[in-house]
């Protein structure tokens, strides 16, 4: 038994002579948002539908909420899942829709519909047929049915993928206040990181079905956060430099760097003091990094192989 709600051991999905994933093991905390993100292409909704138990993996495991293999089947009724299209009846209204799905789980209660219609924004749709519903309520209507037997954990493949900037803001506030008031876990998926950038508390970067690299909220807003890049000779002595500034809110990234988070406005004293005391600074700027560059850099730039 673990502490995350989820994790995998090496998930491997072989389609033929493809790996769309590849030997995969993400650490999600309970609680968490967290945000797979990678390219179209690079294994998300492969993983998703292996986790939800829409695809069968080639090889690795998977924990859920602490069970493994053949136990696991006792908490695949915790998951709410939307992965790709949501399966909506066209010609009936939101209501519907999700009392049907309630009624084929079992869990039909008027009072529960309503509620899932009030978290989706729904609630005043009355006789309105799906049909005639534009692309941001049928994906929020496609939440909606994944919240049917009330989840612990809701998986979301490119919930926001095609809506417009409010859908995006809506889905993105329902989203939160799942997370937050009804505690509920989610794992989505997007090929934009700054989309997820809002929303999500921890990440996974996967590219061409491998898992490159797991990290918080906070960590990524310490990789791409403003700070002064000073690359010199003796990052050691420099701390002392720098310690002696008041200045202790600075890293050393490798042997000859060294990144200061604050007091941005006072680099030319930090390049005085550090010259009066005979350390070679060979460059040093202010300099920030988006998000989305990060992103390009650990999935190899442009390069759309
Ligand atoms: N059923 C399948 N049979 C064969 N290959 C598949 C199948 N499903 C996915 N693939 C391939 O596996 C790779 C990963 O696909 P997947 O859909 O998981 O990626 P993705 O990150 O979700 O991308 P997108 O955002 O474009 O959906 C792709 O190269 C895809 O062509």
């Amino acid at each position: 038994m673990s502490d995350y709600l989820l994790r995998t051991i090496n998930l491997t999905k072989q389609y033929k002579k493809q790996k769309a994933v590849d030997n995969i093991s993400v650490h999600i905390e309970r609680g968490a948002i967290y945000g797979l993100i990678g390219r179209n292409g690079a294994g998300k909704t492969t993983f998703l539908k292996m986790i939800s138990r829409l695809a069968a993996p080639t090889s690795g495991e998977i924990e859920l909420f602490g069970y493994q293999k053949k136990a696991i089947d006792n908490v695949y009724d915790r998951i709410g899942m939307l992965i790709e299209e949501p399966g909506l009846y066209p010609n009936l209204n939101a209501f519907d829709n999700l009392k049907l799905k309630a009624i084929c789980m079992g869990v039909y209660k008027k009072e529960n519909v309503n509620d899932i219609l009030e978290i989706v924004g729904l609630n005043n749709t009355g006789n309105k047929k799906i049909k005639n519903f534009s692309l941001g309520m049928k994906q929020r209507l496609g939440i909606g049915m994944a919240l049917v037997g009330e989840p612990d954990l809701l998986v979301l493949d490119e919930p926001i993928n095609g809506l417009d900037p409010q859908g995006i803001v809506e889905v993105r506030d329902i989203i939160l206040k799942l997370n937050q008031e009804r505690n509920i876990t989610v794992i989505i998926s997007s090929h934009i990181l700054e989309e997820l950038s809002k929303l999500a508390t921890h990440y996974g970067i996967i590219h061409q079905g491998r898992l490159i690299e797991e990290f918080s909220k906070e960590e990524i807003l310490q990789k791409c956060s403003e700070r002064i890049e000073i690359i010199l000779e003796e990052p050691d002595r420099a701390c002392t430099i720098l310690d002696g500034l008041k200045i202790h809110n600075y890293k050393v990234v490798d042997e000859k760097t060294i990144y200061v988070y604050e007091k941005l406005e006072e680099m030319g004293d930090i390049n005085m003091e550090l010259s009066v005391n005979r350390i070679k600074v060979n460059s040093i700027n202010v300099i920030k990094e988006s998000l989305e560059k990060y992103f390009m850099e650990l999935t190899g730039g442009n390069d759309n192989a």
